[in-house]
């Protein structure tokens, strides 16, 4: 299975490329961990933001090929444990589908993002910068797939 982490934003700033791959590069190959950094729309002063979150959307979904399960990364989600991110996990791959999760931009994720999900995971009752995201998400899947594994990076 594939993991694909779908994300608003480019040119990070390093300290979130290195945190980010710093996980991401443990990943093993059967499950590795793609980015694919989708550019925010630019927010000016009398910008458009219904048309850029739907252009954002439009991008997002295009880069997922078909038949993914899709996963956003949303505050109205599923809190899991990691416990319970470990089983989701479980459950994906015997689906044998691979996973785009989606993370969105300043304003959230495009409203075709969130028709599109198969399950949306929460990751706590606080926004967190979109850029932090995809470091606490690289983590917590890498730390799911110890736990799946009985790799002792995950320590109950
Ligand atoms: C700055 S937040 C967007 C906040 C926006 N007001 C909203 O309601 O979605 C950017 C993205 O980060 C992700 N995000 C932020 N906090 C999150 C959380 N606690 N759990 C899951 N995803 C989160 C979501 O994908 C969100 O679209």
């Amino acid at each position: 299975m594939k993991l694909q982490l779908i994300a608003v934003g480019t040119r990070m700033p390093d300290w979130v490329t290195r945190g980010f791959e710093e996980y991401q590069r443990r990943f093993p190959r059967d499950m590795a961990l793609e980015l694919i950094e989708i550019p925010a729309g630019k927010r000016g002063k009398n910008a458009d933001i219904v048309r850029i979150l739907q252009k954002e959307g439009e991008q997002m979904l295009a880069v997922i090929p078909k038949g993914n399960h899709i996963v956003t990364l949303d505050l109205p989600g599923k809190n899991w444990t990691t416990p319970e991110l470990a089983s989701a996990m479980n459950k994906w791959q015997l689906d044998g589908r691979d996973v785009s999760l989606l993370v969105g931009g300043p304003e959230g994720l495009a409203p075709a993002c969130k028709e599109a999900a198969h399950q949306s995971w929460c990751l706590s009752a606080l926004t967190l910068p979109h850029p932090l995201v995809r470091i606490v998400v690289a983590e917590s899947l890498y730390r799911a797939w110890s736990v799946n594994t009985n790799h002792p990076y995950h320590r109950e």
